[in-house]
């Protein structure tokens, strides 16, 4: 109890450090300066929190589409510069101190502004999903091979040690070779309120892409391959208004994968609350049923404020794990959230050291593939491609 009390305190009020310039043995290493596209929701607990204790991370701008929230936002997070106004996305990347753009805009504005941050030279980590569609994840990594520029798609919770350590046991082979994988994601009605931009099909909602993009995510992870084919999926709109014909509150798919893995996926993103005000402890978990036992992984997308691996091999008896941090053998506190450990990685990168792991752009790219394997058999059918033209020599 007193660890989860201080894990959570640290988490809610990590010490600072102090930031500026680093050197890597006789190699000096500028701090880098993040600017973030839009005064987003996420940017606090994905960015901002976990800045404040890596010693290169400057959160240095902000851009939003009106100017005084872009100012108030600005304020209220500690950062040097704000842009507000209808060029306020473009000023930013156009600012010669950014050096990394994070994009947690609209799903289906990721492609466009990615690409134009790329072209101006910029880093980007770029929330999940990584795009509306497969074909435009692979655009992105091929720009951004061509410009040696790293870009992330932020399935953060893989940084985590929770998830890497059921991995491992996975490829022990203690349990033998997997059978099948289900894994689940649900949040409760109002997570994703009226008009949020999860429920619009032009900017590429949908809980397939939202809460279902770390279901498929953790499948592949787990599995450690790809699937082959989606068997079945279902998908209930979120509404029976026009507008929501092909966005769904919910989806249920089975999927076939190499090695003979069978993947059951569910997400809601609309669980009603029992006697419509009680709201249901979410499904967070990953089980695989493995041909010598189980695991099963409770909460592994946000493990760092709680999780439990549980264990269950044939004939033995049953034992329950946490991994919090790495234990010495890479870097991280028990307090590090699975964005503090990502951010880690993502700058790691970038400044030209080993990351203790990373998401890759095949990776990206299967995952977006699969989620619009997922909508293509559901018949709610992938959701649009950006209308963005990139030309790498104009404008
Ligand atoms: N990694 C994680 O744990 C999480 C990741 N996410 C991902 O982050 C992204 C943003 O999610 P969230 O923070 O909840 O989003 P918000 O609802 O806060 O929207 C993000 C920003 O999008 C901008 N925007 C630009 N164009 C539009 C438009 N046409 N309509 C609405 N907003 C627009 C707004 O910027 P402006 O301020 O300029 O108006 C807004 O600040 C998504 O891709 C989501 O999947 C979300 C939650 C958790
Ligand atoms: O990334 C996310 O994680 C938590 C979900 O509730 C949220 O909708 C999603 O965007």
């Amino acid at each position: 109890m007193f660890a989860l009390l201080s894990r959570v305190y640290n988490i809610l009020n990590p010490p600072e450090v102090k930031r500026g310039d680093v050197s890597d043995g006789d190699r000096p290493l500028k701090a880098l300066n993040f600017g973030c596209l839009g005064a987003a929701k996420i940017t606090p607990a994905a960015l901002i929190q976990p800045a404040r204790t890596h010693p290169e991370v400057f959160i240095y701008a902000v851009a939003a589409r009106d100017a005084t929230r872009a100012e108030a936002y600005a304020k209220k997070h500690g950062f040097e510069k704000s842009y507000g106004g209808p060029t306020a996305y473009q000023d930013l990347i156009d600012d010669p101190k950014v050096d990394v753009v994070y994009n947690p805009l609209p799903n289906g504005l990721h492609f466009e502004w990615t690409m134009k941050a790329l072209k101006g030279g910029k880093h980007v980590l770029l929330e999940k999903p990584a795009t509306n569609t497969a074909a435009e994840a692979a655009a992105i990594f091929a720009l951004a091979a061509r410009k040696n520029l790293v870009v992330l798609e932020a399935f953060h919770y893989r940084f985590h040690p929770a998830i890497q350590r059921v991995k491992a046991i996975l490829e022990s082979q203690e349990l033998g070779a997997i059978k099948t994988i289900s894994a689940a994601l649900t949040a409760p009605r109002g997570t994703a309120p009226e008009g949020d931009i999860r429920w619009s099909y032009d900017l590429g909602g949908g809980s397939t892409m939202d809460p279902g993009c770390y279901t498929v995510n953790v499948l592949r992870y787990l599995a450690s391959c790809n699937p082959t084919a989606v068997l079945t999926a279902k998908a209930v709109p979120y509404s029976s208004r026009p507008e929501h014909k092909q966005v769904d509150k919910m989806f249920w798919a089975t999927l076939s994968l190499e090695k003979d893995i069978i993947g059951e996926l569910h997400s809601n993103l609309d669980e009603p609350k029992i006697f419509g005000i009680i709201p249901r402890i979410p499904n967070l978990s990953a089980i695989v049923t493995c041909e010598g036992g189980t695991i099963e992984i409770f909460n592994f997308m946000i493990p760092h404020f709680y999780h439990s691996i549980t264990i269950s091999p044939v004939g033995k008896s049953r034992r329950v794990e946490k991994a919090y941090s790495f234990k010495g053998t890479a870097k991280g506190e028990d307090w590090w959230t699975t964005y503090r450990y990502q951010l880690e990685a993502f700058v790691d990168q970038v400044q030209g050291r080993a990351p203790q792991t990373w998401v890759d752009a095949e990776d990206t790219v299967a995952n977006m593939k699969w989620v619009e394997a997922i909508y293509e058999k559901d018949g709610f059918g992938s959701r649009p491609a950006s209308k963005y033209v990139f030309h790498e020599d104009a404008e």
